[in-house]
């Protein structure tokens, strides 16, 4: 038998007016995994996570939580099933604690005896009592994860977690998922970060325009990737060019400048010849890196006029 999935999305459609803003997206999260779906600005990400909060009604297609449907089970479609939509709210006047004591009542009081233990788990322990109304972004972003864990929930979903805050709070965002991934907890979460989901997530799906335009593991999409260039300045760019056969690289010119891909030991050996030549190095860079150019190629194509298998997009993304 089958294991059961903690998210199973088939032909999901949303339209506001004349606007497609979820596109027959499918999608399958497996318990324990941490799922990333990751788009630009637009893509439908929040869409999509609305339909699964039952927020909004798709206009077609099929959504499951652990097997149960909306249509079937109503609200209890989202037994086990916690998170927040863009930011979280809480009374800025009442302390930490107070905001997740109320929420805990309001959820009918089970999740009371957790508040301690979730204030520990994401970091707020020691500022538990003060106002939230003097707490920092990233803090307030926790203290959201917080109050979705007093449900003890199995699927915990974020909508853009990281979104605003400044390195450190990116950085202990971060971590936090990936402790509780680690604790076997299954996390779906938005991003338009494409290092944010190398970085935490096993299984991604990549919109856009509300359509799927790739969906697989992060390894995968790693082996798809293009090379990383080297970006190469020089004070007579022909010339650097012109020297490129005699070393095992592939030299562009591009927006003022060299792009040279090639193995390392390769691109080493041109430069030094480069620079044996009499020709002066201005500046010596890497490129995008390559899971970011491979998002950017992917998203910023042309839209798919008819329904595009993910595959496709990826192979004409990379030919
Ligand atoms: N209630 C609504 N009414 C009309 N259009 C909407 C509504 N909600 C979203 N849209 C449109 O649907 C498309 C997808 O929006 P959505 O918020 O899902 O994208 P997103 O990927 O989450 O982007 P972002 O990262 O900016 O939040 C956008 O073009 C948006 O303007």
């Amino acid at each position: 038998m089958s294991e059961l999935l903690a998210v199973q999305a088939e032909g999901l459609t949303k339209r506001y007016g004349a606007l497609t803003a979820v596109d027959g997206i499918s999608m399958r999260v497996a318990q324990g995994e941490v799922y990333g779906v990751l788009g630009p600005n637009g893509a439908g990400k929040t869409t999509f996570l609305r339909m699964l909060f039952g927020l909004i009604r798709p206009d077609a297609g099929q959504l499951e939580v652990f097997g149960r449907t909306w249509a079937e089970h109503g609200t209890a479609a989202l037994d086990g099933v916690a998170g927040f939509i863009e930011s979280p709210r809480f009374y800025p006047y009442l302390s930490g604690r107070r905001n997740l004591q109320l929420l805990a009542g309001l959820d009918g009081g089970s999740g009371a005896d957790r508040i301690e233990e979730v204030l520990e788990v994401v970091d707020l322990t020691g500022r538990e009592g003060d106002k939230v109304a003097g707490y920092s972004f990233g803090m307030r972003q926790r203290l959201g994860v917080a109050a979705s864990l007093l449900r003890d929930p199995r699927l915990l979903v974020l909508d853009e977690p990281a979104n605003g805050l400044d390195p450190a709070g990116i950085r202990d965002m971060r971590a936090l998922v990936k402790r509780l991934a680690a604790s076997g907890l299954t996390v779906l979460l938005s991003s338009h970060d494409m290092d944010e989901v190398e970085e935490i997530c096993d299984n991604v799906t990549i919109m856009k325009r509300g359509s799927v335009a790739y969906h697989g593991t992060i390894a995968d999409l790693r082996r798809q990737a293009p090379p990383q260039a080297h970006l190469l300045r020089t004070n007579d760019d022909t010339a650097a060019l012109a020297l490129a056969g005699r070393a095992d690289v592939s030299v562009s010119a591009a927006d003022g400048q060299l792009a040279v891909h090639g193995q390392q030991t390769a691109i080493d050996a041109y430069v030094a010849d480069v620079v044996g030549s009499g020709l002066a190095i201005r500046s010596l860079t890497l490129g995008e890196a390559p899971l970011e150019s491979l998002f950017f190629m992917l998203t910023e194509s042309a839209p798919a006029t008819t329904a595009t298998p993910a595959h496709t997009d990826l192979e004409e993304a990379t030919r």
